[in-house]
């Protein structure tokens, strides 16, 4: 194993003195770092400081909106209207408790939905560093939690709700400054579809369009609704779009069937013999077109498993878009989702592979019956197989793919996870890419919360 650290972010604080919160995605961030040192492993974890942590742990109660919780009206400006508050961004969050990126230039951030929860950190100390501020004037108060990060570029979705659509914006390492690289307008509904990540080819950046969208009524809700800020409009249909990286220009603009995801997990320009291009390919975690996933996150929901199977189905949704000017795209599944359990959430790649043909995926799956992804899967999408790791109590977070350097297959490196047990218990697990064998497992000797996303920062 390479010497660096493996960061992983996520929500891991849901309570203030003693208010519990409701929804999964509402607690304060908690850093978990595992430093791998010449065959040595160290565990960390901090919480960020964000000001909302900061704020919630001096005042004792909530100040800012979270993904579901919504302060009392005297917990934050007295006299001013929530909907002013919430259209300043004032009110909004700034708890980075998503995901975590290493950028081309070396820093390291933590990132929400929000814009202001863009966090610099220290992968050593763990430490909060401060507020990442963009320099670019383009405003906006959300963006897409899964920005496409390299060496190279920072590439990302910036929702526009006034006049629904999305901008592709980018940022060059060593800058906080990003650009426009183009902009959709949205082809169904009076807002933009949630877009919590979004994929990426060699040349082209996907915009999707999802039915489940962002609703202005539920945005200014002081009570959690069933679809929290977002509504199901199936009516104003799904759509897929292509805009050139180079250009910004739409390629492509199709409509696919109705879907639900949170996670892409990657895409690849198809071509024919003659090297022309003909259809772009884009897998995500596809939740079988039913919201209902985002309800079965709340916490009563995860903490009271009485063994009955309520975990809803998810597969690879497979997309393809037509390149010949056709209307419409098609999706359907990658594989059998029994091969996975059909649970399916929480994926990587081997980096390398980002935006080209690619054949092998790691995720979370299931082993039924459960009500959350209780497994690892390893997901070979050329043989339409799956391998699964699977260990009694266990609540596996991404499993995260770290390639050997020097490695020439795909599937060779290994597959660090973080596992919460069900009886408080937490273990690091390293698999094997290419068996998905274990290799290794080492215990905290303390409780480790479930996470979502982790990022690799190799040792310099
Ligand atoms: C943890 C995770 O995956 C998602 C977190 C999403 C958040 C914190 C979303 C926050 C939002 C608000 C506080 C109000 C505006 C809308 C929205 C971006 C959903
Ligand atoms: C944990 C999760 C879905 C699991 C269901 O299968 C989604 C997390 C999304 C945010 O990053
Ligand atoms: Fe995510």
């Amino acid at each position: 194993m390479q010497n660096g650290t493996y960061l992983r972010n996520g929500p891991g604080v849901w309570h203030i003195h003693d208010y519990n919160f409701r929804h999964l995605f509402d607690g304060y961030a908690t850093l978990v770092a595992l430093q791998f040192d010449n065959g040595r492993l160290i565990a960390a974890h901090r919480q960020i400081e964000s000001e909302a942590y900061k704020a919630a742990k001096e005042h004792n109660k909530l100040c800012y909106r979270e993904f579901s919780e919504v302060p009392k009206a005297d917990n934050f400006f007295k006299n001013v209207s929530d909907v002013i508050s919430l259209f300043t961004g004032a009110s909004l969050t700034d708890n980075a408790n998503t995901g975590v990126v290493r950028l081309g230039d070396g820093r390291v951030l933590c990132l929400t939905e929000t814009q202001k929860g863009s966090i610099l950190i220290d992968p050593d100390s763990l430490e909060t560093l401060g507020r990442f501020e963009y320099t670019d004037k383009l405003g906006g108060l959300i963006h897409a939690a899964h920005p496409i990060v390299t060496e190279t570029d920072f590439i990302t979705l910036l929702p526009d709700l006034v006049r629904p659509g999305y901008l592709v914006v980018k940022m060059k390492p060593g800058t906080n400054e990003r650009k426009v690289v183009g902009r959709v307008d949205c082809r169904g509904g009076s807002t933009p579809g949630w877009v919590h990540s979004f994929p990426v080819t060699e040349n082209y950046v996907l915009v999707p369009e999802m039915p489940l969208r962002y609703s202005a009524k539920n945005l200014v809700k002081a009570e959690p609704t069933p679809l929290y800020k977002f509504e199901w409009c199936p009516n104003s249909k799904a759509f897929m779009h292509v805009v050139s990286k180079i250009s910004g220009k739409i390629m492509a603009s199709v409509e696919v069937p109705l879907f639900v995801t949170f996670h892409f997990i990657n895409a690849y320009e198809e071509t024919d013999d003659e090297g022309r291009l003909i259809a772009i390919i884009a897998d995500c975690c596809e939740h079988e077109a039913d919201t209902t996933i985002l309800d079965k996150l709340k916490l009563e929901n995860l903490r009271s498993f009485d063994g009955q199977d309520v975990l809803p189905d998810a597969r690879v949704g497979r997309f393809t878009i037509p390149m010949d000017g056709s209307p419409y795209g098609k999706l359907e599944s990658a594989l059998d989702p029994d091969e996975h359990g059909r649970g399916m959430d929480m994926c990587s790649i081997n980096p390398s592979y980002l935006g080209k043909k690619y054949r092998y995926a790691y995720a979370c799956g299931a082993r039924r019956p459960c009500n959350f992804p209780n497994a690892l899967t390893k997901l070979d999408l050329v043989n339409k197989k799956a391998e699964i790791w699977y260990d009694e109590g266990a609540v596996p977070s991404e499993p995260f793919f770290v390639a050997r350097p020097g490695a020439t297959e795909e599937d060779d490196g290994v597959v660090i996870s973080i596992i919460s047990e069900e009886n408080g218990g937490a273990y690091a697990v390293m698999l094997d890419g290419l068996t998905f064998e274990e290799i290794a497992r080492a215990r905290f000797p303390y409780s480790i919360p479930y996470g979502l996303h982790g990022c690799w920062v190799p040792k310099t």
